[in-house]
């Protein structure tokens, strides 16, 4: 722990580096820091899940790293540059390439826009697109989260809860960003839903090489989904390793034991089963 651990921190400078973060929320007078001396790297393209059970500092975490949280101690590095932890200093430029998904689209959405205003709005204000490109972009934002066309009209209230949550994955990618912050985003949906929007997010990945750091408790999608696994406990990383080592060998028991959860749940008759069939069990 401490450390900059995990395959990242191989080679070149990693897209993204945190070292020490540490945070306590203000309200909270006694108890243990919602975060405490977090470190880990993610390299360009890398998905590294974020698990741990309920209040171990995971969303703290993917706010800290999508700038919207300021940590009260440690360091963030964006492809090896100093971006700072206080609040309001990240630079523009970094801010554009680190996005964030929520569970529930709906608190981001803004219902009184049309899905297309919704889309257009970040392509005009941070690529600066206008006219006939902003339209083909909007277009092709649409079909790559495999939305027709004609839901460019469309208010979030027309669309069920998963393609509300396709537009909020197209409109992180309005920015192209070469991070996607993932916070529990499928955790509203049903299992069929569910299976698609991650199809889609691994496709999406493939073809645009964007990073994700992917903040789950479901461990099956885990396993299929993501590179690398960081797991929290009470605000401390307990481990962090590559999918395949963490399932077949964990290190920790708080890791055996969330594994162990997970299979209690009916691990075998797992959701992958109605994920596509060509998605490998384990990735890469
Ligand atoms: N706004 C807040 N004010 C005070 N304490 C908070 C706030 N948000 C989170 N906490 C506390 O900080 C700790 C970490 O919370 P966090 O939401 O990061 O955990 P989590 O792992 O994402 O949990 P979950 O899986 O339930 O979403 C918890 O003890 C939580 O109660």
């Amino acid at each position: 722990m401490g450390a900059i651990v995990g395959t990242a921190s191989r080679g070149p400078a990693p897209l993204l580096a945190a070292e020490g973060l540490s945070y306590s929320y203000p309200a909270r007078h006694h108890g243990s820091p919602a975060l405490q001396a977090v470190s880990f790297a993610l390299a360009a393209g890398e998905i590294l899940a974020v698990v741990g059970e309920s209040g171990s500092g995971k969303s703290t975490l993917g706010r800290i790293v999508a700038g919207l949280l300021a940590a009260d101690q440690g360091r963030l590095s964006f492809k090896g540059r100093d971006i700072g932890c206080l609040a309001g200093t990240r630079p523009r430029a970094v801010l554009k390439q680190v996005q964030i998904v929520f569970q529930n689209p709906d608190g981001s959405l803004n219902p009184r826009h049309r899905v297309g205003t919704i889309l257009e709005r970040p392509l005009r204000r941070l690529l600066g697109l206008s006219g006939e490109p902003l339209a083909q972009r909007v277009a092709r934002l649409l079909a790559d989260v495999r939305l027709p066309a004609p839901y460019a009209e469309r208010y979030p209230a027309e669309l069920s809860g998963g393609e509300r949550q396709r537009v909020a994955i197209a409109r992180a990618l309005a920015a192209e960003p070469e991070l996607i912050v993932c916070d529990e985003i499928t955790s509203a949906l049903d299992m069929s839903v569910k299976a698609s929007l991650l199809d889609l997010l691994k496709d999406v990945q493939r073809r645009t090489g964007v990073a994700m750091l992917f903040i789950t408790h479901d461990l099956p999608v885990v396993r299929w989904f993501a590179d690398r696994v960081l797991v929290l406990h009470h605000g401390l990383v307990c481990e962090d390793a590559p999918v395949p080592a963490i399932f077949l060998q964990p290190r920790h028991a708080y890791t055996a034991s969330l594994i162990e959860a997970a299979a209690h749940e009916g691990w075998p008759g797992d959701p992958l089963h109605s994920v596509p069939a060509d998605l490998p069990l384990i990735p890469r």
